[in-house]
């Protein structure tokens, strides 16, 4: 990221740590200015100063909220000086698990105050996660491989099944050569459970918003408009969930001192 922008008093920086990357953003006031994803650090990285030479204006560090569901990486930034690290415990949800992951819970939190409760949240990360709420409690939810980790598993524990590119459009459903095999074999399979949640929460919840995020977001959706036309209409798409439901943190707690 370049460091080339003004560094006001109400601007403030959100590091959400995923298991594949970083997720960073801008703020000024409620205002996000700009988003990247960046590469997890190095384990050898030992000082905020060294991690975060792009992200200050001199010796003025930048307010960061740290939202992180991988505790080598949170390590890394316990000396930041300007850090608050956001906890489940500080999430207004009412219904939580103490083991729920953060990035699922300020998603959630960032999903009810931007569309509407009821609401299930679909995050395709690293993890392809359900969170589903209502009456501003959490109804629960469900934790697959995400559509990468599926395709490099396959390539990890068997000889010789990888592929290096996921189709932008679905791949013929049965398949006359081993590349197609295996991305048929994944996306039919992720795409149709992704209608099976939908479907069953919107059974219960017929008039929910339904929120796809996460890195895969786009190309999923675009399987996901081939597969069912009806139903992808019904999806609305952002990437930035997570970030909402740090402003929505950030506000509360500012507001109760
Ligand atoms: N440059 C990239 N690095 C890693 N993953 C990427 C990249 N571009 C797209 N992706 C997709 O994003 C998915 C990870 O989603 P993301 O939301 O970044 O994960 P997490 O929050 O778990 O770190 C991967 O499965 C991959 O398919
Ligand atoms: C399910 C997750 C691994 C998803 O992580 P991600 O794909 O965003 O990197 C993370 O939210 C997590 O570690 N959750 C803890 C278990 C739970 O939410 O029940
Ligand atoms: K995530």
């Amino acid at each position: 990221m370049s460091a080339l922008f003004y560094v006001l008093e109400s601007n403030w920086l959100t590091l959400a740590i995923g298991n594949s990357r970083l997720h960073w953003a801008l703020f000024a006031g409620e205002s996000l200015l700009k988003n990247w994803d960046a590469p997890h650090l190095l384990a050898s990285c030992s000082n905020w100063a060294e991690l975060s030479v792009n992200i200050t204006n001199g010796d003025r560090p930048l307010p960061l909220f740290l939202a992180s569901v991988v505790p080598s990486q949170t390590a890394l930034w316990q000396t930041y000086p300007n850090l608050q690290i956001i906890t489940l415990d500080k999430v207004p949800i009412k219904g939580t698990y103490p083991t729920l992951g953060i990035d699922r819970a300020l998603a959630l939190w960032g999903a009810i105050e931007t569309y509407s409760i009821p609401v299930l949240v679909i995050d395709a990360g690293t993890a392809l996660t359900f969170t589903g709420a209502s009456n501003f409690s959490l109804v629960g939810g469900a934790i697959l491989p995400g559509l990468s980790l599926q395709f490099q598993s396959l390539g990890q524990k068997t000889a010789g099944l990888s592929i290096e590119e996921l189709p932008a459009q679905l791949p013929p459903r049965f398949a006359t050569n081993t590349t197609q095999a295996i991305q048929s074999g994944i996306i039919y399979t992720i795409i149709a459970s992704l209608c099976d949640y939908i479907q069953s929460w919107l059974q219960q919840y017929p008039n929910s918003k339904v929120v796809l995020t996460g890195g895969d977001r786009t190309i999923l959706l675009n399987y996901l408009s081939n597969y069912s036309p009806q139903l992808a209409t019904k999806i609305i798409v952002d990437g930035n969930l997570i970030f909402w439901g740090v402003r929505s943190y950030r506000k509360l707690y500012r507001a109760s001192g």
